[in-house]
């Protein structure tokens, strides 16, 4: 049976069809931090925005020509960064990052050159050459250059050239407007109440509360709902009055007799694009279109089923609607081998280290069952092993991934 399942690539394929790229906004460049370009950034003015000085010396003119050293030269005033243009000849005392006087084209740094008195001059204890010194207006951004590409994840580095151009405001990817639901009745939400017998608390709400805003999404409902449908369907409701384009719901979608959620979609009229995948763990993953165009990913309700169920469903979603392109895992060698049964595609709570030679290499952590939540805590890559391998020795080349689409694996240290 289980190999006529979809395999999670046809599965991604079905989700990237029913998704489209999003809208995308304005945004002020203080509050751009963690959001994604959607239009390339093209420079409006020059960095640096006037040829200045990068030593703190003495500026000089001369052509094309070479200064000798031993040359002396008069000492006719003083630029200081922060001054404005002003032509000049002879010997200018200048500092670092003061506009160079017209006129002036080279710096000769003060270690490099002797003060003399009566009358006040310099004398070179170099040669010095045109330009030598000097940072050339527009040599490190020139006007109408493209500084940042569409797709970018705006991080610190980016908003300093933001700042530095002057760029007030960019074009970023509106965010995917997500709702999350956890379903059933055992669930205890508020970590202050004990809980009654059968009862357990409420992880997946937290990890999806976490998580959506991490992967560029933001979380504009969520709650918690029993084994009802009718419940389930006005949860549902309030996500979309809530503006939810994603629904993303946990638990419920397996086999038992109350798992409601394919009824309740039935009810809704939504198209189930499909249900199950041949995945371990969470293979009940269900995907459906309401008839709204809201997209509603149903997971399976185990804590790890969940973290897969997002990872490698939700958010190659999310990436689309984000304008971003596919993912490409990174292609890390096995610590050790590693076996399992054909038929299900594995996705691993893995850790990638860096060993004594400064090699990584990914290991599969112990606990791999989908309700064991520790595991997960020390992970921080996930690595991918496709259906029909069986086993793979140490060394091979396995497909890894971030915790997160928009994290870099972290490649931590071998404790030793
Ligand atoms: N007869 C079968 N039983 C099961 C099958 C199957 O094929 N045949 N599949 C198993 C697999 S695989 C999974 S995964 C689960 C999925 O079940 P559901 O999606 O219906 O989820 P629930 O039954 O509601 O919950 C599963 C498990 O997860 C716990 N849970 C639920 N929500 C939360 C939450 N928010 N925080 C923490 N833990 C949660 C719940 O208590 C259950 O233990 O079905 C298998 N069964
Ligand atoms: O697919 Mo389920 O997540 O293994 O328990």
């Amino acid at each position: 049976m289980s190999h006529d399942l979809l395999d999670p690539a046809g599965a991604q394929r079905i989700i990237l069809d029913a998704c489209s790229q999003g809208q995308r906004e304005r945004c002020h460049s203080s509050a751009a931090l963690g959001r994604i370009l959607a239009l390339s950034v093209v420079s409006t003015s020059a960095l640096p925005p006037f040829d200045n000085s990068a030593m703190d010396g003495y500026a000089l003119g001369g052509g094309t020509e070479p200064l000798p050293a031993g040359s002396e030269w008069p000492i006719e005033g003083e630029q200081a960064a922060g001054d404005a243009a002003r032509s000049a000849h002879g010997a200018w005392e200048i500092m670092t990052g003061a506009r160079v006087p017209g006129g002036l084209d080279r710096v000769i740094p003060v270690e490099q050159a002797e003060r003399l008195e009566a009358p006040l001059r310099v004398r070179l204890l170099a040669d010095l050459t045109a330009g030598q010194n000097v940072r050339f207006a527009g040599s490190d951004v020139a006007v109408g250059e493209t500084v940042l590409a569409a797709g970018n994840l705006l991080a610190p580095h980016h908003l300093m050239l933001l700042a530095a151009l002057g760029v007030a405001s960019v074009d970023v990817a509106s965010r995917p407007r997500v709702a999350v639901l956890c379903t059933g009745r055992e669930l205890v939400d508020d970590p202050a109440m004990p809980l009654a017998s059968g009862q357990i608390r409420n992880s997946n709400g937290p990890f999806l509360a976490a998580r959506i805003p991490r992967a560029g999404a933001e979380l504009v409902h969520a709650e918690t709902v029993s084994d009802d449908v009718d419940a389930f369907l006005a949860a549902v409701e309030r996500a979309r009055v809530a503006g939810a384009r994603i629904v993303v719901s946990t638990g419920a979608v397996s086999m038992g007799r109350y798992d409601f959620v394919p009824a309740a979609l039935e009810r809704l009229g939504a198209e189930v694009l499909f249900h199950k995948i041949a995945i371990r763990p969470g293979k009940p993953l269900l995907f459906a279109r309401l008839p709204d165009g809201t997209l509603f990913f149903g997971l399976p309700g185990n804590p790890i089923a969940v973290a897969v169920g997002l990872r490698f469903f939700v958010e190659p979603a999310l990436r689309t609607m984000l304008g971003l392109p596919r993912e490409r895992p990174w292609q890390v060698p096995l610590a050790a081998s590693f076996t399992k049964k054909p038929r299900l595609h594995f996705y691993l709570k893995s850790r990638v280290e860096v060993n004594a030679q400064g090699q990584l290499a990914a290991t599969a952590l112990t606990g791999q069952e989908s309700y064991r939540i520790r595991p997960l805590a020390e992970a921080n890559a996930w690595v991918g092993i496709p259906i029909d391998a069986t086993t793979l020795p140490a060394g091979t080349l396995v497909d890894t991934y971030g915790l997160g689409h928009l994290e870099s694996p972290q490649w931590d240290w071998k404790a030793s």
